[in-house]
């Protein structure tokens, strides 16, 4: 890319952070280690992850999901890169921020109340602008999830072992992990109080045995409330994020699978995920999730912090 001139913004949803290339064209050759210069936070920009903002149509030659995307009238695909320079399927939070960006260039329409769609690997999203306190809520469809194991995992607790170190040293004792599917794969570890939560040294990667085919973020979650849970993960070629979108839709659905296993029980289709960079709000429509009928969405804030043009890279 030497001598070429390339716009870049920065964002985050609820402090999950983001690198934006403005590459509409899909000019750039986003090489791996390209993506994990700009996403370190002393050589580059910083973020946890990078995401080009590229039309659907200039990448479908390439990539079959932005095809799809084209086809279905997205114009506008999130390619979606982890700060280690991998390629992840979805970003829920990363949709909200290219959403922002889209609007403030101009490129998408979204009256308040109004459903656009954007694409991604994971399958074309609808999103929607709710407002909020700056405007700056939005709604994303996630679509349907899948616990990997079905309704045998569910009732057995999890379908995984998952061993994670805390702040002493020590490691807790292995633990039950859900594996939930969205797009991008997830393991849920119901953990029994904040405590525990917050003793969890997740500078370290939780070890998942058997080791998943293609890797996975991990989320840990204690219920707090009706419908409320607190949350935080180590996410799959990244690390220790402050929020992550998908993993919240994943451990709402994974609480809700293993509620909806307790008879009697009222289980909640909305769902307030409280992680370490603020909150999101998860919905399911009704239904188990298991005929990959029903459908989750996800809701937050987004915010553009910073715009400019890189140099020297
Ligand atoms: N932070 C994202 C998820 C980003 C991708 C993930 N690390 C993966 O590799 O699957 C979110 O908000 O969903």
């Amino acid at each position: 890319m030497s001598g070429r001139r390339v716009r870049f913004a920065k964002g985050h949803g609820t402090q999950n952070d983001f690198v934006l290339l403005d590459d509409p064209d899909a000019a750039l050759d986003l090489a791996p280690a390209l993506v994990r210069t700009l996403a370190d936070r002393h050589t580059g920009l910083g973020g946890d992850g990078v995401i080009r903002v590229v039309r659907s149509a200039a990448l479908a030659d390439e990539e079959p999901t932005a095809k799809e995307a084209a086809a279905a009238g997205a114009d506008w695909f999130m390619d979606y890169r982890n700060a280690d320079g991998s390629v992840a399927e979805m970003c829920g939070n990363g949709v909200r921020v290219l959403v922002a960006y889209l609007l403030k260039e101009g490129r998408l329409l979204l009256p308040e109340g109004a459903t656009g769609a954007v694409g991604t690997r994971g399958g074309v999203k609808a999103v929607r602008r709710e407002g909020g306190p700056d405007g700056e809520i939005f709604a994303v469809g996630m679509g349907p999830w899948r616990v990997d194991g079905g309704g045998a995992a569910v009732a057995a607790g999890g379908d995984v072992t998952v061993r994670v170190g805390i702040l002493t040293g020590a490691e807790l004792p292995a633990l039950p992990g859900l594996s939930v599917d969205l797009g991008n794969p997830h393991v849920v570890v119901l953990l029994p109080d904040l405590d525990t939560l917050r003793s969890l040294d997740l500078s370290v990667a939780p070890r998942v045995e058997p080791v998943p085919p293609h890797g996975a973020n991990v989320e840990f979650v204690v219920p707090t409330g009706e419908g409320q849970l607190a949350m935080r993960v180590h996410e799959r070629g990244v690390g220790e994020t402050r929020s992550c979108g998908t993993g919240a839709v994943a451990a709402a659905a994974a609480v809700r699978a293993f509620e909806l296993g307790v008879p009697g029980a009222a289980v909640p289709d909305e769902w307030l995920l409280d992680v370490p960079g603020g909150r999101v709000r998860v919905r399911f429509t009704p239904g188990d999730g298991s005929d990959g009928g029903a459908a989750s969405e996800l809701a937050g804030p987004a915010r553009l912090v910073a715009e400019g043009e890189l140099l020297h890279l």
